[in-house]
């Protein structure tokens, strides 16, 4: 089995967070009792209603939220702040691209921070540019890019850094339907090229069976833990047209109608 694969696991056990409500006092819990295992190297779709506490939850192994009690351990160790072996890649590449920056300098700023000698930046930068598919646009400045060439540079340069678990906050939701496809299938098979641990939240069923291995589902919140988790076991690339992929769309559907 491969180190990275070994490495690098997720264990959540009864995990909670909850806010106390100003002046009132009222405890109210976003996330509680949440007990999880993702394994080192998996593809782990979170899947929810919106304002269920997705981002919450990512963002508490991200180590960018505090939890409330439980315990939260990436590689047997407490999460208690970010790390290395972690990056997020948000939904708005605005908000994380430096404007003053082009995207190769945007692609390299943490190798830069990290401070790997120049000509082994241009290596990794270059890799990255070419695997997400924006050769001949390293010097453009962000203001000079489509929303999802600007999702490419933030993806290139999370991947620069080059973190052992990849936590993606709905990363594709702002795309059109044809750039988002081409970057699900890019982020498959960076994954399965590199064998990076993938936590990635969405609100859509169809997105979820595409790229996941296994699907853990939301309820509703507030107080939302995970209730299911389904084994998605069909080959890459997927088929949405299948009668497979279909079967587990409608399972995961009638599921969700369930909770209404
Ligand atoms: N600091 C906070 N204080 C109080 N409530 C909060 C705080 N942060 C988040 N919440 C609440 O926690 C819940 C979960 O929010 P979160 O953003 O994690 O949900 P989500 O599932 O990612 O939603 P979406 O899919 O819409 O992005 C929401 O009801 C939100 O209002």
């Amino acid at each position: 089995m491969n180190l990275l694969v070994k490495q690098n696991t997720i264990h959540i056990e009864q995990l909670r967070k909850s806010y106390t409500e100003p002046n009132v006092g009222d405890v109210h819990y976003i996330l509680k009792d949440v007990n999880l295992v993702i394994k080192g190297g998996e593809f782990f779709i979170l899947l929810g209603p919106s304002g269920c506490g997705k981002s919450t939850l990512l963002n508490m192994i991200a180590g960018f939220i505090s939890k409330s009690s439980g315990n939260l351990r990436v590689n047997n160790e407490e999460v208690n702040k970010p790390g290395r072996d972690r990056a997020v890649v948000f939904q708005q590449a605005d908000s994380s691209l430096f404007p003053w920056l082009t995207v190769r300098q945007n692609v390299e700023f943490g190798l830069r921070m990290k401070k790997t000698p120049k000509q082994e930046r241009r290596v990794i930068s270059d890799r990255y540019i070419k695997l997400v598919g924006l050769v001949g646009h390293e010097d453009k400045y962000p203001k000079e890019l489509s929303g999802g060439m600007k999702q490419r540079v933030q993806l290139a340069r999370v991947l620069a850094n080059d973190p052992a678990i990849l936590l993606m906050d709905e990363p594709f939701g702002a795309l059109d339907a044809m750039t988002r496809r081409t970057m699900q299938k890019e982020l498959v098979s960076i994954w399965r090229e590199t064998h990076k641990t993938v936590i990635f939240v969405t609100h859509d069923i169809q997105e979820a069976l595409l790229l996941g291995e296994r699907i853990g589902i939301m309820s509703v919140g507030p107080s939302s833990n995970i209730t299911s988790i389904y084994d998605n076991r069909l080959s890459y690339p997927r088929d949405v047209a299948s009668q497979e992929f279909n079967s587990l769309y409608n399972t995961i559907q009638g599921h969700f109608e369930e909770q209404d």
